[in-house]
């Protein structure tokens, strides 16, 4: 599977299993020896466990590419930049969240997307299995050429619970990635204007 291709494709069409999902969930507890006995409050906790998964994972269901059909005349040649969208996904080897904050900017060409659904494209990428870097990579990529821009920069902030929490044990180590398409690869003078605009 190449970096692009979408993390975890769904093996089955028709969305989450939950009848398998919290059968499996119940054994993992079981496996931690959590039972009905020794944790009488999580005898729901496989029901509620399934559905958060089932939310966490809801991009596997959502083609981002929807979001680029809201596109309106405009657009002057300069640079659209969302700072600090919230961000929630979930690291692929683990299943373990990572929080942190994207920043995305494009230069339209006559046509502008919907800031919500820049959003949008964003949030459809996260709620999958992820590598950061795939993430960043694949919300610049779908605002380079299949929106028709000139070109997008997106910058990733975030903190992986699964190297701060436990692994390397480093809390309060964010990691950013970053990825630039089009005119933002080619100009290092809109990079810098990205980051100011940051107000890094
Ligand atoms: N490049 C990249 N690495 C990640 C990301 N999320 C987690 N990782 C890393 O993936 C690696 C998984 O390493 P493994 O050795 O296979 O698994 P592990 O023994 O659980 O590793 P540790 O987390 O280091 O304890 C670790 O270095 C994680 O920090 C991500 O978004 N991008
Ligand atoms: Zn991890």
């Amino acid at each position: 599977m190449s970096e692009g291709e979408l993390p975890g494709r769904p093996e089955a069409p028709g969305g989450t299993d939950f009848g398998r999902l919290e059968a499996a969930l119940g054994e993992a507890l079981l496996a931690l020896g959590l039972g009905p006995q020794s944790a009488p409050g999580m005898r729901e906790t496989p029901e509620r466990t399934a559905k958060a998964l089932d939310s966490f994972f809801s991009g596997l269901r959502t083609d981002p590419e929807v979001y680029l059909e809201e596109t309106f005349p405009g657009g002057t040649g300069d640079p659209v930049v969302l700072r600090d969208i919230p961000l929630y996904s979930m690291c692929e080897h683990h299943l373990v969240p990572f929080v942190g904050r994207a920043h995305v900017g494009y230069v339209p060409d006559r046509r502008v997307l919907g800031l919500s659904e820049i959003a949008g494209v964003v949030e459809a990428y996260a709620r999958r299995p992820q590598l950061q870097e795939r993430l960043t990579a694949q919300v610049a990529d779908l605002l380079f050429e299949p929106l028709g821009s000139k070109g997008s920069f997106v910058v990733i902030e975030a903190e992986q619970l699964c190297m701060t929490m436990r692994g390397a044990q480093k809390p309060g180590t964010l990691t950013v990635t970053r990825a630039a398409r089009g005119v933002y690869a080619q100009d290092a003078s809109l990079r810098e204007e990205f980051t100011r605009l940051l107000g890094r």
